[in-house]
Parts: structure tokens; C-alpha cells; sequence
């Protein structure tokens, strides 16, 4: 039996890998029509239309009950919603649990990773921290389509248990990595560069602009992991470059369809509102924006995206003005990367 805390389109999709691995899955939500619509009808239509849910899957708005005798839950609920929700966890729990972290984001202003916000707010009702990330919209995963994901940990024991819970032979493998802090980084980065991709697209500019984005945005996510202690390498995997390509250019991706959005002129206020779904990016690049200022390390992208987000600069003028920047090397940054 596994708990999944969040039943918008990834935890639903989880919960479905897990059921097709022979799991009893409760899927926690907090809208009781979300809950009923779950339970009666097999379906989660805002999330994941057109799918049928297995009946493993049972839907719960009552937390306590939701994690009566849970050891492993999955937490999949946006970035900003995590210390609220842990908060609400924390008083039900008889049992340490171990969490499984699906979410990709940075904290603006405390600058923390999401493993480091679980650490925080469970202290000894936490066993272990598992985080899975990867190249993976939960669209695809819900249709069942070959998807490739990583798990990372401070304890690889747990990691490799997790792995085992969520490997599917049929659609859905599940690889390690021990570097956590490049697995996170890399997942929480990449939304950043998928915005800008999307604006540079709504712009109207072509595969050239997003090629560039892509590589140069690569180089931006490693520069900054390596100065957090990632291995520069973990960029080259499935949580740094594989997850950038899918984001960059999949329709399914709202951070490439807000930046689209965003790129063809419409205000953020708006698109925002709109998608109906998170758009991690924007809380991110505010905390990245904050990192890289704090640790001194060049993110021109970032930096240009942040000024668009927050200070009101015009999309073409950003574009613009990072063309314009003076002479630099590409391989420089990768030269002083210690390895
Ligand atoms: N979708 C994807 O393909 C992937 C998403 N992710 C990551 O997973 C995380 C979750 O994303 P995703 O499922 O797509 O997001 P969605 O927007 O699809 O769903 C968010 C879910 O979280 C719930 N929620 C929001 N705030 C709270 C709260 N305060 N308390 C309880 N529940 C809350 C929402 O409930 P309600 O409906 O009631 O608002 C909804 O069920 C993000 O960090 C994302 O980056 C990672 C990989 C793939
Ligand atoms: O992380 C994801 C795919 O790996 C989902 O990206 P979006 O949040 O942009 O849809």
C-alpha cells in the first residue's frame, strides 16, 4: 500500500505506474468532487482526461486516513503548496514514513531544494528522502508510452527500493543516480529555460534560438549546480538534458506554454491564470535569480528571464539584450568545472 499526496496530473499519473506494478494506491486530494469523480467514475477528467484510472487507485480527502499505516509516500503537490501540506502530514503520522519527492522547484527566498524543505519541516517523522525525476509528462506515462526516470538519495538503500516500487518493464524505467543535489537541480532548472524556449518561440523565432537556449541554458543549469556540489556530469543524464529536451519541446509542458504565451504578448497575471495547472518556472527563476546573485555565478538567461517575470521588461528587448552581451568562450565554463 503507497500513499500519493496530490492528485493533479503527475500524482494521478504515479498512481497509476504504482497500480500497474500490483500496488494498493490512496490517492490524497483536497476537493471532495475531484475525490468522488476518482472513486466513482475511474476518471480525473481536469488532470488527465480521456484516462481510465485501475481500481487500486482510491481517492481520500481525509489525510489521517489517507496515511494509516503508510511507510512510503509519494509527495506530489506543487512547490509552494510542500511545507503547508507536510504541516497538515506531520500530526497524523504514528510511523516515521519515508517521502518520495516528485516535484521540481527551488524555494524563492530560503533558496531550498525540496528534499531540504522535507528534512526541515518532518525532522524524526522522516525515514528517508527519495527524490525521482526525469523526462517524463505525466500525459505519456498515463497512456503508458516508454518513459525513463531517475531516483537519487543521501541513502542509495532507499533509493533502490523506491526504483524497485516504481519499475515497469512495459513503459516506465526507473534508473539511480547518487548525486541528489545535481538530480534536483537539474529538475528545477530546466523549467526556467523550457519558459524561455516557449518565449522565444511565441516570438516567432526558430529552431536556431532554441537550439541556443537549450545548450546555453545546459551550461547555465551545470555552472550553477557545480557551485551548489552537483556532479557537472548529472547534466549530461535523464534529470539535466533529458528532462530540458522534453520541456523545451513538448506541447504538454506548460512552462514551454506559458512562455509561449508570454511570448506572443500576453501578461503573466493572465497566463498564469489560465493554464490551470503550475507553472514551477516562475517561482524558481526568482530563487535562482536569488542563488546566482548570492553565489556570484553568471546565469544570463535566468537573469534575463527574471527581469521579464518581474521588473516588467518586454520579451524582445530580453532576447535582445542577451545577443548583446560582450565576447565569451563556450567551453570556458566547463573548463573550470572541477570534476
Ligand atoms: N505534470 C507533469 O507532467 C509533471 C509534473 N512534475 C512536478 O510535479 C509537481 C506537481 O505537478 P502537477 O501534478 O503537474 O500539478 P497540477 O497543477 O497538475 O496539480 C497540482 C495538484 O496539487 C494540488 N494542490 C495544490 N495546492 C495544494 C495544497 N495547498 N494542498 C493540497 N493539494 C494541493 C492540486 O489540487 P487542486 O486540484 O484541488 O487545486 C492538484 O491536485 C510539480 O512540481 C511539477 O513540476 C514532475 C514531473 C512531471
Ligand atoms: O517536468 C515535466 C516533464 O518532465 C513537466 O514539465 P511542465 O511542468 O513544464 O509541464
Amino acid at each position: 500500500m503507497v500513499t500519493v499526496l496530490g492528485a493533479g496530473s503527475w500524482g494521478t499519473a504515479l498512481a497509476i505506474v504504482l497500480a500497474d506494478n500490483g500496488h494498493d494506491v490512496r490517492l490524497w486530494g483536497q476537493r471532495q468532487e475531484q475525490i468522488d469523480e476518482i472513486n466513482e467514475k475511474h476518471t480525473n477528467e481536469k488532470y488527465l482526461p480521456n484516462i481510465h484510472l485501475p481500481e487500486a487507485i482510491v481517492g481520500y480527502t481525509d489525510l489521517a486516513q489517507a496515511l494509516e499505516g503508510i511507510e512510503t509516500v509519494i509527495l506530489a503537490v506543487p512547490t509552494k503548496a510542500i511545507r503547508e501540506v507536510l504541516q497538515r502530514v506531520r500530526p497524523c503520522l504514528k510511523q516515521p514514513i519515508t517521502i518520495v519527492s516528485v516535484s521540481k522547484g527551488i524555494e524563492p527566498d530560503t533558496n531550498k531544494r525540496i528534499s531540504e524543505i522535507i528534512e526541515e519541516e518532518m525532522g524524526e517523522h522522516l525515514q528517508d528522502v527519495v527524490v525521482l525525476s526525469g523526462p517524463s509528462h505525466a500525459e505519456e506515462v498515463s497512456l503508458r508510452h516508454p518513459t525513463t526516470v531517475t531516483v537519487s538519495s543521501k541513502n542509495m538503500e532507499a533509493a533502490e527500493r523506491i526504483q524497485d516500487l516504481f519499475m515497469n518493464h512495459q513503459y516506465f524505467r526507473v534508473y539511480t543516480n547518487p548525486d541528489l543535489i545535481g538530480v534536483e537541480i537539474g529538475g528545477a532548472l530546466k523549467n526556467i529555460i523550457a519558459l524561455a524556449a516557449g518565449i522565444t518561440d511565441g516570438l516567432g523565432y526558430g529552431d536556431n534560438a532554441k537550439a541556443a537556449l537549450m545548450t546555453r541554458g545546459l551550461a547555465e543549469m551545470a555552472r550553477l549546480g557545480s557551485r551548489l556540489g552537483a556532479n557537472p556530469l548529472t547534466f549530461a543524464g535523464l534529470t539535466g538534458i533529458g528532462d530540458l529536451i522534453v520541456t523545451c519541446t513538448s506541447i504538454h509542458s506548460r512552462n514551454w506554454r506559458a512562455g509561449n504565451l508570454l511570448g506572443k504578448g500576453y501578461a503573466l497575471d493572465d497566463v498564469l491564470a489560465n493554464m490551470g495547472m503550475v507553472v514551477e518556472g516562475v517561482r524558481t527563476t526568482k530563487a535562482a535569480y536569488q542563488l546566482a546573485k548570492k553565489m556570484n555565478v553568471d546565469m544570463p538567461i535566468t537573469n534575463a528571464l527574471y527581469d521579464v517575470l518581474f521588473n516588467g521588461k518586454d520579451v524582445k528587448s530580453a532576447v535582445d539584450s542577451l545577443m548583446a552581451r560582450g565576447k565569451t568562450s563556450e567551453l570556458e565554463d566547463l573548463a573550470n568545472i572541477s570534476l
